[in-house]
């Protein structure tokens, strides 16, 4: 069982507060956070593997304070942001994985069994050989998931991972991240993705204003947002 805490913490961007006070525990298998442009749903969420660290207060992933601890952090919390391009290192798809196991493994012969396993897992089996940056946005963002899944973390943080997408592929990845067994943390203006969803948070200019249930947070937002 994983968890995610947040002890009063507070972050400004300059002179600009940006989280103020916030305290969480969150242990649900899957979370959504929704609210405003800059209500500080990102920044929070970089809080989560050390990407930012609180002004004041702290946030502890599994135990561990993540100021203090950020490279063990790192290990447990993977993170997709919105354009898989930032994520997508090598000049084929299979090299990408290769890379990412070269944190698991020294031997290149499993790198490359791992590998292509994970490409079968993540239904890239066709495109193992393919120039990386000729695959649709769908399948990159779904090689930057399998990217980060394949080192093993417990908790995936993804930062609006449907943005780019076209519906189909959203929903499409909105099924291979609902099939994780990894706890997950999914930002996102995509109201639709949170459905059925354990928890979802409404942040508003840096304060969780709601934490309930999908259906209930959303109609928040929404009547925030009116
Ligand atoms: N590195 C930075 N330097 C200065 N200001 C920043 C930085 N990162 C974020 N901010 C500011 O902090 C505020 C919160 O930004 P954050 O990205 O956390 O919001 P968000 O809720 O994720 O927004 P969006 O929905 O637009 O992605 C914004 O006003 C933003 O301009």
């Amino acid at each position: 069982m994983t968890s995610i805490e947040f002890d009063d913490v507070t972050h400004a961007f300059t002179d600009r507060p940006v989280l103020r006070g916030v305290t969480l525990e969150l242990a649900e298998h899957r979370i959504g956070i929704i609210g405003a442009n800059g209500s500080g749903k990102s920044t929070l969420a970089r809080m989560m593997n050390g990407l930012v660290s609180p002004d004041s207060g702290t946030v502890t992933v599994n135990g561990l304070n993540v100021a203090k601890n950020k490279r063990k952090v790192r290990r447990q919390v993977g993170f997709i942001f919105s354009d898989p391009d930032r994520q997508i290192i090598m000049p084929t798809v299979r090299e990408d994985i290769e890379l990412s196991l070269t944190r698991v493994t020294k031997d290149k012969r499993q790198r490359r069994e791992r590998a292509l396993a994970t490409l079968a897992d993540f239904g890239l089996a066709d495109h193992a050989d393919q120039p990386s940056h000729t695959l649709s946005g769908g399948q990159k963002q779904l090689l930057a998931l399998a990217s980060i899944m394949v080192i093993g973390p417990s908790i995936l943080i993804a930062d609006e991972p449907t943005t780019m997408l076209d519906l189909r592929n959203a929903n499409m990845l909105r099924d291979v991240l609902g099939g994780l067994d990894e706890q997950l943390v999914v930002l996102t203006h995509h109201l639709d993705l949170l459905a059925d969803y354990d928890r979802v948070l409404v942040l508003d200019d840096g304060r969780v204003v709601a934490d309930d249930e999908p259906a209930p947070a959303i109609a928040y937002y929404r009547s925030l947002m009116s």
